[in-house]
């Protein structure tokens, strides 16, 4: 009985590898077509850790779908002027056509104020408040990665958006970056949509109600057994570095040994959630290049 699901892993993984591969095809034709290889600019401030292996990642990345990525490092105690008038001068440059700074900012740098700078048609992290508008209005183009990242997931494993239709989605979290605008692109699948956070009452009860649970918190394995309908679908956004054994190890915001007993299917941390994020970020700096050259309407996910 315990392992009645067992081999219910979704593959974040090898659906990112798929999805890079189908971007970097993509990049060859606009090549030919058009001449342009798309080009995405990473901007880091400060040397956090964590943040230095996220960035390593989406140059790598970057790399096999053949878009051009440029990396720019600032020190820890560069001022917001500085910062910004980088970020003007990628604006203004023809050939970068997607700006992602690595978040969180050092203190006492203002993330509001970069992220409103950044050219919105540029935005492939879609945190400028006119992609949030338009994502909540049903018009966006470019849609913040993480969420599109579960959305795409979701699909893939129902065989289709058609199948999330009167589904019950649970999101624990509220964040900008997550929580909310997956909420929102849930909302559009014609999911029921909850949203549960860190003041919600009786919380455990509200997610086990959920037909789909969506964990963007950010405390180690929070989500247990009981805290899951038999048969739902989990999604583990968490990234969490803790020690076990004296080793550091990743471990997401959910307890996958004892869910994974309930969960008709479950991402895992590391290779879920994570490297579709990263595939989802070159599938936007593809469409900005897109909608840059020919300053068409924007493209739906
Ligand atoms: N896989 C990936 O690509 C990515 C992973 N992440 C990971 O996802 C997680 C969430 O990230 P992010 O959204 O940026 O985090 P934030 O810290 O910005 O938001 C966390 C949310 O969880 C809520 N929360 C905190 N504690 C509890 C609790 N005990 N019970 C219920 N709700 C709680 C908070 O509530 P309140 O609003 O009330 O404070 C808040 O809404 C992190 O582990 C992060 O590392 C993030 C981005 C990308
Ligand atoms: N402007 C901005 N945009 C972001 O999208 C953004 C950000 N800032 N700040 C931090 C969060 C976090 N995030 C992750 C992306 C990939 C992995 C990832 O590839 N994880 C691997 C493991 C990586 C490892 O080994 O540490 C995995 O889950 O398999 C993790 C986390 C993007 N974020």
């Amino acid at each position: 009985m315990s392992d009645r699901y067992h081999e219910n892993r979704i593959d974040g993984k090898a659906m990112a590898d798929r999805l890079v591969a189908d971007v970097a095809k993509q990049v060859a034709t606009l090549k030919q077509t058009e001449h342009v290889i798309p080009g995405l600019a990473v901007v880091i401030v400060g040397d956090d850790p964590a943040s230095k292996v996220y960035v390593g990642n989406k140059i790598k990345r970057a790399k096999e779908a053949g878009l051009n990525s440029i990396k720019y490092e600032l020190p820890e105690n560069c001022t917001q002027d500085e910062l910004e008038q980088l970020i003007e001068r990628l604006n203004n440059d023809a050939d970068v056509h997607g700006i992602l700074v690595q978040l969180p900012l050092p203190k006492p740098l203002s993330e509001a104020r970069v992220i409103e700078l950044i050219s919105a048609e540029k935005d492939v992290d879609g945190f400028h408040p006119q992609n949030v508008g338009r994502l909540v209005a049903g018009q966006h183009s470019l849609v913040p990665c993480t969420p599109l990242g579960c959305l795409i997931m979701l699909r893939e494993h129902f065989h289709g958006e058609a199948a999330l239709s009167g589904k019950h989605a649970v999101v624990i979290g509220r964040s900008n970056i997550v929580g909310k605008p997956l909420a929102q692109l849930l909302l559009q699948a014609n999911c029921t949509v909850s949203i549960v956070h860190s003041r919600t009452r009786d919380i455990e009860t509200l997610c086990r109600q959920a037909d789909i649970l969506i964990a963007a918190v950010g405390r180690p394995q929070l989500v247990e057994k009981n805290w899951v309908k038999p048969g739902a679908v989990v999604i583990d956004v968490g990234i969490n570095a803790i020690e076990s054994d004296g080793a550091r190890k990743l471990v997401g915001d959910v307890d996958f040994a004892s869910v994974s007993q309930v969960a008709s299917a479950i991402t895992p941390v590391p290779g879920g959630v994570g490297p579709m994020t990263i595939a989802c970020l070159m599938q936007n700096t593809l469409n900005a290049a897109r909608m840059q050259i020919q300053h068409s309407d924007p493209i739906r996910t």
